[in-house]
């Protein structure tokens, strides 16, 4: 059987003096090295996509990180930091997407940004700012840190028994997990369910509740030298597993 295609879809960043459509090589490499997938880099064309056409080639969506924040306007509120990046082109690409898989039982496999993104795309809301509300943690990276430290685990999440993630985990209930952003889910949308959270009560990993398709959104970056983890690769190890499934069972 050839392998089964999954779609990374882009951001969109500047590359010397010209917009480009970019993906980090560790969310490409974790699709390929961890699902035993081939990566497919989707272009963030917004409304010009032609979605029904891709998501045709399509076994499985990996939904990456990324420095930006999720349009505030998206779910309502405004943008409380002008500072923080945005990536228009991106939302105006995953939301769509993201629903459109959920309906057709596509699995989809969504890492920060991404986590984000699936919570808004089904109505849901975030903190923009979480270490400001009362209560919560700094789930930020010290930037002052090198790569390695701010990749590092730094805090335990506690994983919600029976669920998609603890399945995945062999039935562990606490893993470690690095932390590396400044938004965070606030309401959950009503077709998610939670599979883990942080010990401020962050969530930190949910599935959507009734999608036919495996669908896993974590807050944390398991793509990060995730052959070096075992708990990640069990997790990209799952994703790709539910992508060869879909491939082997989809009607067209
Ligand atoms: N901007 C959002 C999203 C955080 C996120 O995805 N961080 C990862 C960036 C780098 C990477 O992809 O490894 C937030 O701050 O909450």
């Amino acid at each position: 059987m050839r392998s089964p295609i999954v779609l990374v879809p882009a951001c969109v960043n500047p590359v010397g003096l010209h917009a480009a459509h970019t993906a980090q090589f560790k969310y490409v490499a974790a699709v390929a090295d961890g699902a035993r997938c081939a990566p497919l880099i989707m272009p963030a064309l917004g409304e010009a996509t032609d979605f029904e056409a891709l998501l045709d080639l399509a076994d499985g969506i990996l939904l990456t990180g990324s420095p930006s924040n999720v349009h505030a306007g998206l779910y309502g509120q405004a943008v409380l930091d002008p500072a923080l990046p945005l990536d228009a082109a991106r939302d105006a690409t995953t939301l769509p997407l993201i629903r459109a898989a959920i309906e057709r039982g596509i699995p989809l496999l969504a890492i920060c940004r991404g986590f984000q993104e699936v919570n808004v795309a089904l109505g849901g809301t975030l903190h923009q700012s979480v270490h400001s509300v009362a209560g919560m943690s700094d789930h930020r990276e010290h930037k002052g840190h090198t790569m390695e430290e701010q990749y590092a685990p730094i805090h335990h999440v506690q994983v919600e028994p029976g669920g998609v993630l603890a399945r995945a985990l062999g039935g562990v209930d606490r893993i470690m997990v690095n932390s590396l952003h400044g938004q965070g889910l606030d309401q959950l949308a009503p077709r998610l369910a939670v599979e883990a959270r942080a010990a401020d009560g962050l969530v930190e990993a949910y599935r959507v509740r009734d999608a036919t398709g495996f669908t896993l959104a974590v807050q944390w970056h398991p793509e990060w030298k995730l052959m070096d983890n075992p708990d990640s690769l069990k997790l990209l190890q799952a994703f790709g597993d539910a992508c060869r499934h879909y491939k082997k069972t989809r009607i067209k």
